[in-house]
Order: C-alpha cells, then sequence, then structure tokens
C-alpha cells in the first residue's frame, strides 16, 4: 500500500492538491507539552534507543562508519555520500541544536548502530511567516535492515523530541515522492576533472566528442578573474549577514540566518565548507558571495578511484558581479582545490548561470518537503531560497 505511513501525518496530501481553499500555514495546532508522549516510541525488540553525542570521537566515528558504508546512493548503485566526521559534526551542531535531536538504534546485544536519524532547529521563512522548523536529515537503516519499517518510527521518534522542544513544523529533501513535495529541484553537475569523471562513469564522453577535446571544453582558468575576490573571514559576518538577509527576501522559502547562524554555517572549514566574497577596493563595501560545501561520494567497484571529491553549491549572492562571473570564480577555486565536480540545483538563481557554464543535468530530482505546513501553491525551484545538505 502506498505511503501507509504517510497517510497518517500531516503533511500535504495528494488528494489535497489543487484545493487552493486550503489556506497556507500549520496544517495543525501545537499540542499541549502536557499532552506530548513523554517516553520514547517502541522499537521492534532487538533494538534499542541511543543518542548520539557528535562529540565523542567514538560515537561520530559510529555514525560516520554507518552512513559511509549504508546512506544515500545515486539511481544506478555507483556511488555513495561520504560525509566526513567534521562534515557531520558542522552539520549537526548548529546554533541552539539538540544532543537529543542525534538518534542512533542499536542492536540491544552487540551495541552495533545500525540506524541514525537527526534534527537541527532552523527558523525558516515560509512567504511572510518566520517559523522555527526542525531540519531533518540523515535518515539511514542499515541495509540488512531495510524493509523491516524501522524509518516510520523513527520519523515518529525524532517528530515526538522535536515537539518535546515545542517546535511543531520541520523541513526535510529526498529523492523519492511522498506526499507532498512542496517544491521539486533538478540537480546539474559541472565536470572539473572530466577524465576521472568518464572513467568512473559519473559522466560519459560526449557523442562525436574525444577525451582531449572533452578536456578542453571544461578547463579553466587558473586563477579567479573578479577583483577583490577573497576568502570569507570572521570580520566580514556581520556584512555578509546583511547582504544574505536582503538577497534571500526574494525567495518564498529560506532560512532567517542572524550573526550567529553565518558564523556557524558561511565561515570557512577546511575540507568542509568554502565561502567567498568580493570586496570593493575603493570603498571595502562587500557585493557579492559565493560558497559551496564538500561532500565526496565513494566510488563503488572502480579500480582506480576510491572516492569522487563533489563541491555543492551552497548560498551565493551577486549585487555587483554577475552571477555568471561569480560562479565561474567559484568554479576556478573548486578546480584549485582540486575537485572533480561541482553540483548545484536549479533553485534561487542558478538556473541564469548553469547552462552557459556547462552545467549538464543529473539523472534524478530533489524533491523538497515542509511537514505540518501547507503552502497555498506547489514552488517553482527558483522560487526557493533553502539549500539543505
Ligand atoms: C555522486 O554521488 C552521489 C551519491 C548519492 C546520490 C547521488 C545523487 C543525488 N541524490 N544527488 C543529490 O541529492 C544532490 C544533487 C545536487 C545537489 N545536492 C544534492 O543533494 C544534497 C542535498 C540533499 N542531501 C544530500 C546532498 C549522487
Amino acid at each position: 500500500k502506498r505511503h501507509k505511513f504517510w497517510e497518517t501525518q500531516p503533511v500535504g496530501q495528494f488528494k489535497d492538491l489543487g484545493d487552493t481553499s486550503l489556506p497556507e500555514g500549520p496544517i495543525e495546532p501545537p499540542t499541549p507539552l502536557s499532552e506530548v508522549k513523554q517516553e520514547p516510541y517502541n522499537l521492534p525488540s532487538p533494538y534499542e534507543w541511543t543518542t548520539c553525542d557528535m562529540d565523542s570521537e567514538e560515537m561520530c566515528n559510529e555514525v560516520y562508519v554507518l552512513l559511509t558504508n549504508n546512506y544515500v546512493e545515486d539511481d544506478e548503485n555507483m556511488f555513495r555520500f561520504n560525509y566526513s566526521k567534521e562534515f557531520l559534526r558542522w552539520a549537526l551542531r548548529p546554533p541552539g541544536y539538540y544532543r537529543s535531536w542525534h538518534i542512533g538504534v542499536r542492536v540491544k546485544t552487540s551495541k552495533k548502530l545500525v540506524a541514525f536519524i537527526t534534527g537541527v532547529p532552523a527558523r525558516i521563512r515560509v512567504r511572510d511567516a518566520v517559523v522555527i522548523m526542525a531540519e531533518i536529515n540523515f535518515l539511514c537503516v542499515h541495509k540488512k535492515l531495510r524493509s523491516k519499517r524501522l524509518a516510520p518510527v523513527m520519523i515518529k521518534e525524532v517528530t515526538r523530541r522535536v515537539h518535546m522542544e515545542n517546535i511543531w513544523q520541520a523541513a526535510y529533501t529526498a529523492g523519492v515522492v511522498l506526499p507532498t513535495p512542496v517544491s521539486t529541484c533538478q540537480y546539474w553537475h559541472r565536470s572539473l576533472n572530466p577524465k576521472k569523471l568518464i572513467d568512473v562513469g559519473f559522466s560519459r564522453l560526449g557523442a562525436r566528442m574525444t577525451m582531449s577535446r572533452t578536456i578542453k571544453l571544461y578547463k579553466l582558468p587558473d586563477k579567479t578573474v573578479t577583483p577583490g575576490f577573497r576568502k570569507m573571514e570572521l570580520h566580514d559576518v556581520p556584512a555578509v549577514t546583511r547582504l544574505l538577509r536582503n538577497y534571500l527576501k526574494q525567495f518564498m522559502v529560506a532560512p532567517d540566518f542572524d550573526e550567529n547562524d553565518v558564523e556557524h554555517w558561511l565561515l570557512p572549514k577546511e575540507g568542509v565548507i568554502d565561502s567567498y566574497l568580493v570586496e570593493s577596493h575603493e570603498t571595502h563595501e562587500i557585493t557579492d558571495f559565493c560558497s559551496f560545501y564538500t561532500l565526496p561520494s565513494s566510488i563503488l567497484g572502480n579500480q582506480n578511484h576510491s572516492t569522487l571529491k563533489a563541491a555543492y553549491s551552497y548560498y551565493n549572492v551577486s549585487t555587483k558581479t554577475p552571477l555568471i562571473q561569480l560562479m565561474n570564480d567559484a568554479l576556478i577555486v573548486a578546480k584549485q582545490k582540486d575537485f572533480d565536480v561541482f553540483n548545484a540545483l536549479d533553485v534561487m538563481q542558478n538556473d541564469s548561470f548553469l547552462k552557459e557554464l556547462k552545467f549538464g543535468p543529473g539523472d534524478g530530482k530533489l524533491h523538497y518537503y515542509l511537514y505540518n505546513y501547507r503552502t497555498k501553491h506547489v514552488l517553482r525551484s527558483s522560487e526557493l531560497g533553502l539549500v539543505l545538505l
């Protein structure tokens, strides 16, 4: 039976699609905290709940190993996301995070970590309403425990723990269609190391193309071209916050970042997040910003390469430098840092540079979801100003 679980949840139901008489906003009112279930949901008997303390080297490593071997693969099962431990610590400990929302499932006897799901708090604006939500991510069940219906009880448990903090909405993405996407994005890839991408089967040699012609097609300058283009530093946080808040106003769904959030989410961290800005030489004004995060993928079953080094476009703002030129500088820096590919979704204004900068369409879509919040319409991907990790 399709979506047996999701039909029981306060999410847009397929039957409601097109019914614009339903108001935008929460689908269900908050429950009085005294009525929120105080004890964890029951797991099947061999399993127990555990809280994964990401500050603990040992637990962070258990989470890393579980995801490395069991997390999301591409449609052809050739690649698997390989989030690093430093990345996971960054992604899961933003301002105001709750350790209790880093939820694991262990086998009672062996204590082996076999499943994981997380939430982090975020202030997200939907049209004119700023809503405190949980961003749900890293839902992972060990390959050997699939279709034991563990995911529904894990989703209920993270929902219960979010409710206990008096938070009633959530945001999440998935490669699969569930009831009901608030928006659906196409992902795009820009080759930086075409020879390796073709060797590992990520890309195919174009028709009537030779390898040397392909390498030349994707060649980039050794240096960035925009005057004043430099790495973001701590003292830039106030200016970058102003720039980003102003830019994100144009989108229907976007994070409501303050300086604390910007300092956490956008200050460069080696091997995790890279962010650059353009500072005018005369006025010292910060006029543009671009950022990408590092998410390698394990290459499954290739003799010569084990890892695909991928950069993922994060938040970009252009007010003086043309977005195409700014993003080309981002590609140049990514190539300098030996990334193999630069990925982007067609969110925000990304559509304006994808084709011209030689991105090719990916073979899948990424669906965005809101939990317990109805929007009047399904959004165009260009109305989305939210990038999840
Ligand atoms: C290349 O290695 C892969 C390993 C696993 C899955 C995919 C395809 C895929 N599903 N890609 C995306 O979801 C994707 C493509 C472009 C930009 N962001 C993305 O996903 C982000 C955001 C959602 N959480 C995962 C990372 C590719």
